[in-house]
């Protein structure tokens, strides 16, 4: 189904939230504003056969309608894994265990609707956060990632995807033209970039791409780097040691 839900001019633009209508449309919707979701996708799935270890949990925060989920469970295959998937949309729990059910696998999956920042992570070989601190509170941030270094294994690792923004004006303004002009390539018009925009800008607090570097290093992770970018959009990889 196709993302229509900012095309029509709105008295008032209401926050963004990911109710029954965003899930409808969602993997159109995510497909045609993030540069790289694909690719990102699938490199979760290599990332997470890389890195997974027997008789360990694999965590998928903010999981959505299990895209990275699904498609870690496609290349996992240590013995007793178990991938754990969390959101705290109803609307999308609901429709993310239809995906995960429509394809058999011997990978156990378990999807939990809850908050994020109210879960245990123990045990885990692979953490994902694909595009989802970027909705989390600012200050919960330093928390929560602290919490997933430490609920890693030794060898274990910590996939974090997110829409960055840099203090140099010059490149900040560069990179988020390119992402207009692939919203615009994409189909988007200029109502729905700015009705769009206005619904996300008090729920998705974007950091600096440096600040995701400095946290990580932070709260413990020392091999860190960005291994996938376009535009202002990319993932970094951190591996406890
Ligand atoms: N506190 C929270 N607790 C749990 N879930 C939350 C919280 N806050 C937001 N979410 C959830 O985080 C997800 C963010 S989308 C992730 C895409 C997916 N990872 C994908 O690979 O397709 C990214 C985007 O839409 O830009 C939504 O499903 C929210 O309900
Ligand atoms: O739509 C945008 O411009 C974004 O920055 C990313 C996004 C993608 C999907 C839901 C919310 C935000």
């Amino acid at each position: 189904m196709r993302d229509n839900i900012y095309a029509t001019p709105q008295d008032k633009v209401e926050d963004f939230t990911f109710d029954r209508s965003v899930v409808e449309v969602f993997p159109d919707m995510i497909q045609r504003s993030v540069p790289g979701y694909t690719t990102i996708v699938s490199s979760i799935g290599k990332l997470a056969k890389q890195f997974q270890q027997s008789n360990s949990n694999i965590y998928d925060l903010g999981c959505s309608l299990g895209a990275a989920t699904i498609s870690m469970r496609k290349f996992v295959d240590a013995d007793n894994c178990k991938i754990i998937g969390v959101d705290n949309s109803e609307a999308m729990v609901e429709r993310c265990r239809l995906h995960v059910n429509a394809f058999k696998s011997d990978i156990p999956v378990e999807i939990q609707c809850n908050d994020i920042n109210n879960i245990k992570i123990k045990n885990a070989s692979v953490v994902v956060m694909n595009f989802t601190l970027q909705f989390i509170a600012p200050e919960q941030r330093q928390a929560l990632v602290q919490k997933i270094f430490d609920g890693l294994k030794p060898g274990g690792v910590f996939i974090l995807s997110e829409k960055f923004r840099w203090q140099d004006e010059n490149i900040n303004n560069a990179l988020n033209d390119l992402h207009l002009d692939f919203k615009r390539a994409n189909g988007y018009s200029e109502l729905e970039i700015s009705q769009k925009r206005s619904a996300i800008e008090n729920v998705m607090k974007i950091d600096y791409h440096d600040a995701h570097i400095q946290r990580l290093n932070d709260v413990g992770f020392n091999s860190v780097s960005c291994w996938y970018q376009c535009f202002n959009f990319g993932s970094f990889i951190a591996i406890k040691s």
